[in-house]
């Protein structure tokens, strides 16, 4: 049986077609990234999932029961954990009591091994919370019961990086057990980390699913060189080389397909420092010193190309999500 299963949801909210026939399953114990812009219908989804809106047209299951079926979507939520992406808590209980509400609701069989995970401060009112504090309260809440499936909403929002680091590992011991976790994100790096598979929505539509590895191959890497003695231009004239700009540049410029410069063979040069201006595009210079670009061809092609010259530094990064979007899918994003 799966986890969760959409078949053409649609959310519209009349000005904003918020979900447009959204279609796909999560499989039992899989880790699922839900992975788009600001505004896409992440949210949406999520909110309609769990019965707090009602679709416009097509449904969706989750654990097997029809979330339309008011009656089948309560039987589903006590198996199901859920933090959303504001999660918000009666301001004048401690943590202590919203802990209890919570349990004597659905129960709490895990809580003593979440709250020395994630330690929330249990006898200060809600109000007195840091922003992280309610996020660990959050996730607390959302596994306490033992869910089968737990459905989050941004899960990292507000975490310190020891936390996030401390949340992966979480997740990952939870796919261990077998419970499936599908949570919304716009981080790649955290969707790389945790999910086996990502489904991007962009403008209500689903634009891909499909197992985060193929993603990331697709998505390329952000290279930053700087090298001892200057490099020729043609040195990264490979395949698999993009948006190359010579200079010092915090990431290559994003570029829609119909926005792409000027291209020899591979590359798309751009001259000009920090200091100059984004139309200085003319002249191409023969040597670089320093230069920055995307490249989405094998790794280790591309370092024993530049084992031939003396570099000072050299790093590899993943690409933004923002350039995922803007390679892949074209259009304006809003990341
Ligand atoms: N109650 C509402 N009424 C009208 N429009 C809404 C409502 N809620 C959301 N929207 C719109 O629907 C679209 C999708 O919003 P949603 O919150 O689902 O996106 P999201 O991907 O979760 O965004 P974010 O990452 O910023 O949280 C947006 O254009 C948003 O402005």
């Amino acid at each position: 049986m799966t986890a969760i299963e959409l078949e053409g949801l649609t959310k519209d909210y009349g000005e904003v077609l918020a979900n447009d026939d959204v279609s796909f399953t999560v499989e039992r114990g899989e880790v699922f990234g839900y992975l788009g812009p600001n505004g896409a219908g992440k949210t949406t989804t999520i909110r309609t999932l769990l019965g707090f809106l009602s679709p416009t047209a097509g449904t969706a299951r989750l654990l097997g029961h029809e979330i339309t079926a008011e009656r089948e979507l309560i039987q589903a939520k006590r198996r199901i954990g859920y933090l959303p992406d504001d999660p918000s808590f009666d301001e004048g209980a401690t943590g202590r009591e919203v802990l209890d509400l919570h349990a004597s609701i659905k129960g709490d069989e895990r809580s003593d091994e979440l709250l020395d995970l994630f330690d929330p401060p249990l006898d200060r009112p809600i109000r007195e919370y840091s922003q992280g504090n309610v996020q660990k309260l959050g996730i607390v809440t959302a596994f306490m019961h033992g869910p089968d499936l737990v459905i989050l909403d941004e899960p990292t929002n507000g975490l310190d990086p020891l936390l996030k680091q401390r949340f992966a590992s979480f997740v990952r011991d939870e796919r261990a057990r077998g419970v499936t976790i599908f949570f919304s994100s716009h981080i790649l790096g955290e969707v790389r980390r945790l999910c086996d598979r990502v489904g991007i929505i962009r403008d209500g539509r689903i634009v891909t699913i499909e197992p985060v590895e193929a993603l990331l191959d697709r998505s390329g890497k952000v290279v930053r060189l700087k090298a001892a003695e200057p490099i020729p231009v043609d040195a990264l004239d490979l395949p698999g080389v993009h948006d190359l700009e010579v200079g010092q540049h915090d990431a290559p410029a994003r570029e829609s397909p119909e926005v792409a410069g000027t291209r020899h063979g591979g590359t798309t040069e751009t001259t000009g420092g920090p200091d100059e201006s984004a139309a200085s595009t003319s002249a191409t210079p023969d040597t670089i010193d320093e230069c920055t670009f995307t490249f989405t061809g094998n790794v280790n092609d591309l370092l024993s190309e530049l084992s031939a010259y003396r570099l000072q530094d050299c790093s590899i990064e993943e690409a933004p999500l923002e350039d995922v979007f803007m390679r892949f899918y074209g259009g304006e994003g809003d990341v």
